[in-house]
Order: structure tokens, then C-alpha cells, then sequence
């Protein structure tokens, strides 16, 4: 019932159909006759197969429209064995084209005790043949189930269970005990039919129901195929995540796993996630934690790997069993982390395996044990999700999802907004201007023009050591006479700042504390007292003073002197202000003030940034109404230089439900 024994079964297909069968049964019986001999066979088959754990946990009964199916017939609790059997047939896929198989299976069957013959007859067939030896291949391919290497196996009793995409039980092959086990992942209450799933991975709606129609002849109705559109595709959207994580996980491999740590620790996080959100807490939830294990040793950190592999070992207790090998070798990689072999290739986030803290409350240690940023603030720089260092942006010469999607035409485009920074070291110009960057790990790389005027469009006056380059949608080139470093090509997407990296990120610092509200409540950038009634400074309009002794002690002693001039570049601002999380295009420089957030209906709500229009930078945000976004297209523009966007009135305002609004700035092609 998995892929790999529908693989099987199709080669199947091709076998000649000779040998016939000698097994004598009355296919006109009365069905609930069959039924309760159907019964008698399993409980005999589980004698044969000495079954202990399940019995009596459930029954083989009909239900509606599945044929026959197992039900409970108490309350099964999370993680109990339901079932632990014995195979009575078992086929080599190897021997698939072969009439080996036939005869193989058509050996074993003759071998069955007459009860376990029944059973076997009795059970589900959806695929036509013409004799005996066809049908005994027809019902093997119909419910055959893995076991180890390449084989497959019939189980009397785990065969019958029917499928479901939103499963209560986990099937597994367990190799220690050389039996197929069946767990309830979840709660069972008595009367409730146990279901597993026969298809890995578990795709979208549209897959699924393709799938179960083509290889196993029904339609599924079960929860998650029955949900209403809206949940639907949101159980889609999370599946199809989990997905694209692990592809994404796969592509990286070895260098996600050293060369970029905490970002391959972020896609582990967020499918255990997305695992949680879907309510499967299965076998590749177990894995998430593992891989997090893995990554966490593999750095050195011995502290969080020992947690990760005692939560992986949980997961798999209640799956498949503490008796199976992962979780006897996870729980040995629990036990002492340092044995794994990747121990220590990088000892970048060294831990001792004790060096836990202790008190947190959960949601904060859940912050420590997976690394997470606990950073706010739209333009936030620490944010190395948005402002990567070289290590971690895109390869040019490899389609990376994280960030790009592809579009229909086969070309692709960003998928979300990213800006690296780095610190101008040297300078040279040739042939073109030529840079070395130091980025925010202290990576040198270099930055080469490859612009139309090779590097001169910029005014000399910015190309300074010390100062600082943010370049939009970055990503790692490989030069055939260079190390690897930028190959920039778009002057819009570059911008110089005149200060260095450290001090760019320490205002930027500053930024975050001083300059955002919340509940209307400011802080004092001079005295650091909190209350609403604070004024801002007239000059960049970011910071909040009491008064003018305030004022004074901010500009004097805090440095706001140099920073006020600095925070009057929009494009700096830009850099703090601009919603960096929310994508529609492609953005460039200079930053526009266009893209801000909060809109409603009555106008524009945009002061609450205290953006001041720059007298340079005419006002191009274009509005783009929810679903109608053609029919709605004003191009704003501000009275005078200074004009806060609220002041800015639109006449056809009543006209569209502008809740729904949304600001952009404009793409190359729409008239400013
Ligand atoms: C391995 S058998 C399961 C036991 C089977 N119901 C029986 O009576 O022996 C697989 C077959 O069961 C039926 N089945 C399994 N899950 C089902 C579901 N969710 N809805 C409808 N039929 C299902 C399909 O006919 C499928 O080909």
C-alpha cells in the first residue's frame, strides 16, 4: 500500500498467468458469513503469528463504503501498540518481472493453514485477472505492505485497515522484532475505524485524491478531504510547505547543515511547526527532530542536540515503538550526543550538554532552543532572514526557493525581499570600479560593477572606505579569475551609506528602542522615560524627547547630532520603516516612502511612521484595491515637500472598500 509496492505491483502486471490455483473456496457465500470467518481466520492467523499486543483492541467489521475495515473495540490511548504482526506471505521486489513471483506467492498461499487461506482470499482485490495465480497477485498488490529492503509483505490483520489522509495509527516495519507494528498516534475512541495511510509523503487534496483513485480504485472522504475550501487549502498550503522545506533541506545538504546553521535550524522549526498546525505528529515529525539533533551536534552544541534527540525519541516512542531502531539509536544519541559522527565539524555554537538554562518560561526556552531572532521591528538589520550575510544569499547559478518562485513562463522571480550590507574595505577601478566588502560576519568578498558605466555612475564622494553598500536582492556569483563575491549589475539596487557596517547596525539599534511606539506609549531617547506625551524631533523625526533638556542630553550625549543628519536620507529611514516581510515586487532605490502598510478606509494612515516627504522624492505610491487591483490605480503625489501621506486626500475615496488596501511601489513600467 505504499509507493513502493505499487511500484511492484505495476511490473506485476507483465507476469504470464500459468500456474493455477488449488484452493478450494465457495465465492457465493453470504457476505456476513464470509465476515465472521474472516473473523475466525484472524484470531487463528494470530495465534499462528503469536500477536498478543493487540488483541483484543479491535475488530475486522464492515464500514460503509470502505468494504471491510478495523475498528476499535475500546478506548485506545496515544502510542499504544495496536497491533504487532508476523507477515504470512512475503515477495521480493526484485523478483517482480519474474514468474518466479507468481509461483512464489502461489507456493506460499498453498502453504497457509486453510483459515489463513480465506482470510487471504477474502481480502480486497481491485485489479482484474483471468485465473487463480492472478488473483493471488491482484490481492498481494492490493494490500501488500513494506517490509524491510525491498520487500513486501501480507499481514492478516493490518491489511484490512483502511486509509485515511488524516490517519490515527502509524504503520511501521520494525526491524528489531522483525514484525509490522501499528500505533495509535492519537486518542482512539471505542468504536472509531483505525486508519493509516498509504500514501508518503502526504501531498495536497488534488495529489491525493489522484492518487488513491489510480492506484488504489477509491475516492477519499475522510476529514482532511472533506474540509470546506478555505481550511482546505490552508492544510494544502501547510503540506505543500512541508514539502518544499524538506526539498530545500535536501538541496543544501552538508552546507545546510555547517555552512549556514541557523537558517537550515529555521526550516526545521517551522516544519515541526507546520507539523503541530496540522495535527500530525507523525514519523516526519519525529524527523524534524532528529535533523535538528543532527544540526545542533554537528555545530558543537551538545546541549541542544541532547534535547532535540530526546524529543525525536518521544515522537518515535509513540509512533512506532521504543523497540524500533530509531529510537533505540536516537535514544542513545540522547544519552551521550557526543558519539554522533558529525560531532564537532564546526564548533561554531559549542555547548557542554548540561549548559541548559534553567526557569525560563516555555515559549522563552523554546526561543533559546531553536535560535530563534527575538527581533521586532519592520527593518529591523539584525534580521539575517532579510539582511543575510554573503554566506547565506542566493547562489546566481542555482535556483534557490528560499528565495525564488518560479513563474509560469519557466523564468523566476523573488520570492520575498532581502538586502545585503557590507562595509567598503578598499576600492579600485580599471576596467570598472571594483570594491571589497566586508559583510556583517566579517566576510571579505569582493563587489565588481558590471553596470552600463562600469561603477562611475556613482559620485565619488560615496565611494569611501568605511562606508557602507546595501545591495537589494543580492546574491553570490562565481567569477572565473575572482573568488566568489557580488556581480552587480543594476545601479537602482545599490545604495551607499556614509558610515561604517558597525555603526549603521548600532543606529539601527537605536532606531528600534527609541523610535517605535507602542499603544501609543514612546520612549525618551535623552532620559529613557516612557509616556505618551513625548515630542518628536523636528529635524529627522524619529526620536521622542521629554523636553529640551531631553533634547539637549539626545543630541549632545547620545550621539543624535551625526545620527540626525543621517536619518534625514529616506533611504536610511527606509532601511528602519519599510516593510521588508511583505512582498508584491521588486523594490530599488531610492526606497520612495511607498510601501507602507497600514491603510483604511478615510484616507491613508501612514504618519504613524512620521515619514516627512523628501522635497527630492516625489510621492509614487500607487494603490492597489484586494481583489480588484486593476480597477483601482491612484497615483498620489504630496501638495508641498513635507506633507505626511495622511494629509493626502483622494476625491474618489467612497468608491472602493479600502480596508483592504495595500500600498506598492511602482514596478519600471508605471508612470510615476
Ligand atoms: C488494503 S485494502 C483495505 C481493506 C479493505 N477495505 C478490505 O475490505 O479488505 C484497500 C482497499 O480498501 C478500500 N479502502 C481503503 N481505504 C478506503 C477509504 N478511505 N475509502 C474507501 N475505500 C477504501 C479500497 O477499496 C482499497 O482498494
Amino acid at each position: 500500500m505504499d509507493s513502493a509496492s505499487d511500484s511492484r505491483s505495476q511490473q506485476a502486471e507483465a507476469m504470464p498467468q500459468a500456474v493455477s490455483s488449488g484452493i478450494m473456496i465457495d465465492y457465493n457465500q453470504d457476505v456476513t458469513e464470509l465476515s465472521s470467518q474472516f473473523a475466525a481466520a484472524i484470531s487463528i492467523a494470530n495465534e499462528n503469528c503469536g500477536n498478543s499486543e493487540g488483541a483484543g483492541m479491535c475488530a475486522l467489521q464492515d464500514v460503509p463504503g470502505k468494504g471491510k475495515g478495523l475498528v476499535a473495540t475500546e478506548k485506545i490511548s496515544k502510542g499504544t501498540r495496536i497491533l504487532s504482526e508476523e507477515p504470512i506471505i512475503t515477495i521480493s521486489c526484485n523478483e517482480m518481472n519474474s514468474e518466479r513471483q507468481r509461483i512464489s506467492i502461489y507456493q506460499q498461499v498453498a502453504s497457509l493453514s486453510e483459515h489463513q487461506q480465506r482470510a487471504f482470499l477474502s481480502m480486497h482485490n481491485i485489479h482484474p485477472y483471468e485465473d487463480a495465480t492472478g488473483r493471488y497477485l491482484g490481492i498481494f498488490r492490493t494490500n501488500s505492505l513494506p517490509t524491510d529492503g525491498d520487500n513486501g509483505a501480507i499481514f492478516l490483520e493490518a491489511c484490512r485497515i483502511n486509509h485515511a489522509c488524516d490517519n490515527n495509527a502509524q504503520k511501521n516495519w520494525n526491524e528489531e522484532i522483525n514484525r509490522h507494528t501499528v500505533h495509535a498516534l492519537r486518542d482512539i475512541d471505542k468504536g472509531e475505524e483505525i486508519t493509516i495511510t498509504y500514501l508518503a509523503p502526504l501531498k495536497n487534496r488534488k495529489t491525493r485524491q489522484k492518487a488513491l483513485q489510480e492506484k488504489f480504485n477509491f475516492r477519499c472522504s475522510c476529514r482532511l478531504c472533506s474540509l470546506p475550501p478555505e481550511k482546505s487549502q490552508e492544510s494544502d498550503r501547510r503540506l505543500e510547505e512541508i514539502h518544499r522545506l524538506d526539498w530545500i533541506i535536501d538541496q543544501l545538504g552538508i552546507e545546510g547543515l555547517l555552512v549556514s546553521p541557523l537558517r537550515t535550524l529555521r526550516y526545521f522549526d517551522q516544519q515541526v511547526h507546520l507539523y503541530r498546525d496540522q495535527g500530525r505528529e507523525d514519523v516526519g515529525f519525529a524527523q524534524a527532530f532528529v535533523n535538528a539533533a543532527q544540526l545542533a551536534i554537528a555545530n558543537g552544541d551538545l546541549a541542544r542536540g541532547r534535547i532535540f534527540a530526546e524529543r525525536a525519541v518521544s515522537v518515535w516512542k509513540t509512533t512506532i515503538g521504543g523497540d524500533d531502531t530509531q529510537a533505540i539509536k536516537h535514544g542513545a544519541l540522547a544519552q551521550d550526543p557526543s558519539e554522533y559522527e558529525l560531532y564537532g565539524t564546526s564548533m561554531q555554537w559549542k555547548t557542554e550538554v548540561d549548559e541548559v538554562p534553567q526557569g525560563l518560561e516555555p515559549s522563552d526556552f523554546e526561543d533559546w532552543l531553536w535560535r530563534r531572532e527575538k527581533l521586532t521591528g519592520q527593518g529591523n538589520l539584525r534580521r539575517r532572514a532579510i539582511f543575510p550575510g554573503f554566506i547565506n544569499l542566493p547562489n546566481e547559478h542555482a535556483f534557490d526557493p528560499e528565495f525564488y518562485k518560479s513563474s509560469n513562463t519557466g523564468s523566476y522571480r523573488p520570492r520575498r525581499h532581502w538586502c545585503f550590507l557590507g562595509e567598503i574595505v578598499d576600492f579600485t577601478t580599471l576596467l570598472r570600479l571594483q570594491m571589497d566588502i566586508k559583510d556583517v560576519d566579517g566576510t571579505t568578498v569582493p563587489l565588481f560593477f558590471y553596470t552600463d558605466n562600469r561603477g562611475s555612475e556613482l559620485d565619488p564622494a560615496q565611494v569611501q572606505k568605511g562606508y557602507t553598500v546595501a545591495i537589494l536582492y543580492a546574491e553570490r556569483h562565481r567569477f572565473l579569475y575572482s573568488e566568489p563575491g557580488i556581480r552587480h549589475e543594476d545601479p537602482r539596487m545599490i545604495k551607499i551609506f556614509p558610515l561604517p557596517l558597525h555603526k549603521l547596525l548600532a543606529l539601527n539599534d537605536q532606531f528600534q528602542q527609541f523610535s517605535t511606539e507602542l499603544d501609543g506609549i514612546r520612549m525618551c531617547h535623552g532620559c529613557g522615560k516612557k509616556a505618551a506625551s513625548l515630542k518628536r524631533c523636528g529635524k529627522c523625526s524619529s526620536f521622542w524627547y521629554c523636553d529640551k533638556a531631553c533634547q539637549v542630553a539626545g543630541w549632545n550625549e547620545k550621539g543624535h547630532k551625526a545620527d540626525c543628519k543621517l536619518l534625514k536620507d529616506p533611504d536610511l529611514r527606509g532601511l528602519f520603516v519599510f516593510n521588508w516581510d511583505e512582498f508584491d515586487n521588486r523594490i530599488r532605490f531610492p526606497l520612495m516612502l511607498a510601501h507602507w502598510p497600514a491603510t483604511c478606509p478615510g484616507g491613508v494612515q501612514l504618519s504613524q511612521y512620521g515619514v516627512r516627504l523628501s522635497p527630492t522624492v516625489p510621492l509614487t505610491a500607487r494603490l492597489i484595491g484586494g481583489s480588484r487591483s486593476s480597477d483601482v490605480s491612484y497615483y498620489l503625489r504630496p501638495k508641498k515637500a513635507g506633507d505626511t501621506l495622511s494629509r493626502v486626500q483622494c476625491d474618489t475615496w467612497g468608491y472602493q472598500d479600502l480596508a483592504t488596501l495595500k500600498t506598492r511601489q511602482l514596478t519600471d513600467n508605471e508612470p510615476g
